[in-house]
C-alpha cells in the first residue's frame, strides 16, 4: 500500500487519463463509487445523509458517491458550495449526471437555508469540499462549513482527505474537519502518518479506484506501508540442520551506572529474536547483574575509559548506545565500533547523542540508527518541531545523505534506506510510550540483521514485530499497567500474529 504526495498522487493521474487513456470521468466514477460502496456500508436508510460538494474534483467525487447513494435507496441531501459556473471538467460533468437523476442540489451561494443549520440536524455529513487540492487557510464559506463539521454531532466522514488537511507533510494548515471515517483514494496520503494530522482522519479505509496495475512504479521513491505480508514473505525460516552461530555472533555495548538495564532489555530482545551466540560488553560492575538476568550471553565487562577488550571485527552485527552515557569514555566506544566493526553496526540511544554524522561516511559496512524524533533533532540540526512536521523528508535526507538505514520511531515509524527507499510501520500503540522499548526494538534489530537475507526486511520486520508485540499486550492488559520487559514476554505472541494463516 503506497503512501504518496499530493503531486505524486496528480502525477499518477494524469498518466493514467494521458497515457494510459482513462477518461477522468471514468476515473471519477471509480473513485466516487468505491468510496459510496464503503459508505454504504456504514450507512441505514433512515439516515439524513448530508453530501458537502467543492468547487474542484473532490466536490466531483461527492456528485458520483450522491448519485450512488441514491441508488441504493438513500436520498442524500446534496448542498454545491461554489457558484455551478465555477465546475469544470469530470466535476462538472458528474454534476449532470446527478441533475439527470432528478436529485435537487442545494446552493449555498443562494443564500436562504443555511447550510449549517443542515450540517447540524443531519445524521451523517460527508465531506466531499476540499481535497489534495487545498491550498493556504481556508477560505469562506469552507471555513465557516469546516467549523460546522466539527460542532454537529452526526457522523462525519471524509472523502480522500478531511478537508482544510494538506495531503503533505510539511505544510502550514490552520483548520480542517476532525472526520470520524476517511476513504482515502488509490494511496494514502503523507498527513495520515503526521503526529498533528493523523487524528482527523478518523478510521481509514483506502479504497482503489482502477489505476492500472504497475503505475505506482512510475513513481521515483517508493515509500509504503511495510505489511503483514511483507514480514510472511520475508521472516527467516528456522531448520533443524541450525546451529548456534547460524544467527550470527551479535555483540551489545551498552549500560553505565545510572542505566545498566538497559543493554540487559535489548540483550534480553535480541536472544528472543533469534541471536543463536550475545555478547553483552557493559561496565565491570554489572556483570554478575547480568551474568544472572541473562545465562545465555556472554560477557565483555569494560572499566571505565577503557577500550573494549573484545575483538570487535569478529562479530556479524553489533548495536551500540543502550545507557551507554555520554561521556568521554562512551565516546570512545561508539567511535571505536564506528572505525573497527566489521560487519553491521547499529547506534541507538546515547551513541546517537555522541555520533558525529560525517564519522558515518567512513563505513564500509551497513549502519542502522534508530533515533525518535528529538535524536533526529540533534542529529540534523532541526528543532523537534520541524522534524515532526517533516518526517518522511527528515529522514529520508539523512539515510541518503550518509547512506545509513534511519528508523524514525513514533507513532508510525518510518524506515528509511540509503537509497531512499520508505516504510511505514502499521503496528504498535501507547505501551511503547515508555523506557526502554527502543532497547528492546535495538536488540531486535541486531538479531534480525544476521538472520534476514536482506537488511530491509531485517529493519522493517523487527519494528513491525516489536510493535505488534505491544498489540499483542493491548489486548489484554491497558497501556498504562505495562512494563517495559513484557514487550519482551509478547515477542512469541508477536511472531505468531504473522505465523498464523488466517
Ligand atoms: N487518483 C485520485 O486520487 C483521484 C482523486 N480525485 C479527487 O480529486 C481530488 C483533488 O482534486 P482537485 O480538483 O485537484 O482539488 P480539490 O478537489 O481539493 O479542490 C481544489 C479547489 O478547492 C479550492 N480551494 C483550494 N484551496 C482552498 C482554500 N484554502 N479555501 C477555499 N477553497 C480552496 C480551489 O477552488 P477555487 O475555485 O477557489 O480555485 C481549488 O481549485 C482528490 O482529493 C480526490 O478527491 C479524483 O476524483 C479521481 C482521481
Ligand atoms: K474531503
Amino acid at each position: 500500500m503506497r503512501v504518496v504526495t499530493g503531486s505524486e498522487m496528480r502525477d499518477l493521474d494524469q498518466w493514467t487519463m494521458q497515457d494510459f487513456g482513462m477518461p477522468g470521468e471514468m476515473l471519477m466514477e471509480n473513485a466516487g463509487r468505491a468510496a459510496a460502496g464503503r459508505m454504504l456500508t456504514r450507512l441505514t436508510l433512515d439516515e439524513r445523509v448530508i453530501v458537502l460538494c467543492g468547487s474542484g474534483n473532490n466536490g466531483g467525487d461527492g456528485f458520483v458517491i450522491a448519485r450512488c447513494l441514491y441508488e441504493a435507496g438513500i436520498c442524500p441531501e446534496v448542498w454545491l458550495i461554489p457558484e455551478e459556473n465555477r465546475l469544470s471538467g469530470e466535476a462538472k460533468f458528474h454534476y449532470g449526471l446527478l441533475l439527470q437523476c432528478g436529485i435537487q442540489v442545494n446552493s449555498v451561494q443562494a443564500g436562504g437555508k443555511r447550510c449549517e443549520d443542515v450540517i447540524a440536524a443531519a445524521d451523517v455529513v460527508i465531506d466531499a469540499m476540499l481535497g489534495t487540492g487545498v491550498s493556504g487557510e481556508l477560505r469562506e464559506p469552507y471555513a465557516s462549513l469546516v467549523a460546522a463539521c466539527n460542532e454537529t454531532a452526526a457522523r462525519v466522514e471524509a472523502v480522500d482527505i478531511p478537508s482544510g488537511l494538506p495531503a503533505d507533510e510539511g505544510v502550514m494548515w490552520h483548520t480542517a474537519v476532525q472526520a470520524d471515517f476517511t476513504v482515502v483514494l488509490a494511496a494514502y496520503k503523507e498527513s495520515s502518518f503526521l503526529p498533528r494530522t493523523a487524528p482527523f482522519y478518523g478510521e481509514i479505509e483506502v479504497v482503489s479506484i482502477g489505476l492500472p496495475p504497475g503505475t505506482y512504479d512510475l513513481l521515483k521513491y517508493e515509500r509504503r506501508l511495510w505489511q503483514r505480508v511483507d514480514v510472511q514473505t520475508t521472516l527467516p525460516v528456522r531448520s533443524a540442520e541450525d546451529y548456534k552461530s547460524t544467527y550470527g555472533k551479535g555483540l551489545i555495548v551498552g549500560g553505565s551506572e545510572t542505566m545498566p538495564g538497559a543493554p540487559l532489555l535489548a540483550g534480553e530482545a535480541a536472544l528472543k529474536s533469534g541471536t543463536g551466540l550475545l555478547t553483552l560488553a557493559l561496565p565491570a560492575s554489572f556483570t554478575s547483574a547480568a551474568a544472572s538476568r541473562l545465562p545465555e550471553a556472554m560477557l565483555q565487562p569494560f572499566s571505565e575509559g577503557v577500550r573494549l577488550s573484545a575483538d570487535v571485527t569478529k562479530f556479524d552485527a553489533a548495536a551500540c548506545g543502550p545507557g551507554l552515557g555520554r561521556d568521554e569514555a562512551a565516546a570512545h566506544l561508539v567511535q571505536h565500533l564506528i572505525y573497527k566493526t566489521d560487519g553491521v553496526l547499529i547506534l541507538d540511544a546515547d551513541a546517537l547523542h555522541i555520533l558525529r554524522p560525517s564519522e558515518l561516511k567512513s563505513r564500509r559496512k551497513p549502519t542502522v540508527l534508530t533515533p525518535h524524533a528529538g535524536e533526529l533533532a540533534a542529529l540534523t540540526g532541526l528543532s523537534v518541531e520541524e522534524v515532526l512536521q517533516a518526517p518522511f523528508q527528515t529522514s529520508f535526507n539523512f539515510a541518503t545523505a550518509y547512506g545509513v538505514y534511519v528508523v524514525m520511531k513514533g507513532a508510525h515509524t518510518i524506515t528509511s534506506t540509503p537509497d531512499g527507499r520508505q516504510f511505514v510501520n502499521p503496528t504498535g500503540n501507547a505501551v511503547l510510550a515508555r523506557g526502554g522499548t527502543g532497547d528492546v526494538l535495538t536488540g531486535m534489530v541486531l538479531a534480525f540483521t544476521m538472520s534476514h537475507t536482506t537488511l530491509d526486511a531485517a529493519v522493517a520486520n523487527a519494528v513491525y514485530l516489536h510493535g505488534a508485540a505491544a498489540d499483542a499486550l493491548a489486548v489484554t492488559v491497558p497501556p498504562h499497567a505495562v512494563k517495559t520487559s513484557d514487550v519482551i514476554s509478547a515477542l512469541p505472541l508477536a511472531f505468531q500474529s504473522v505465523e498464523s494463516t488466517d
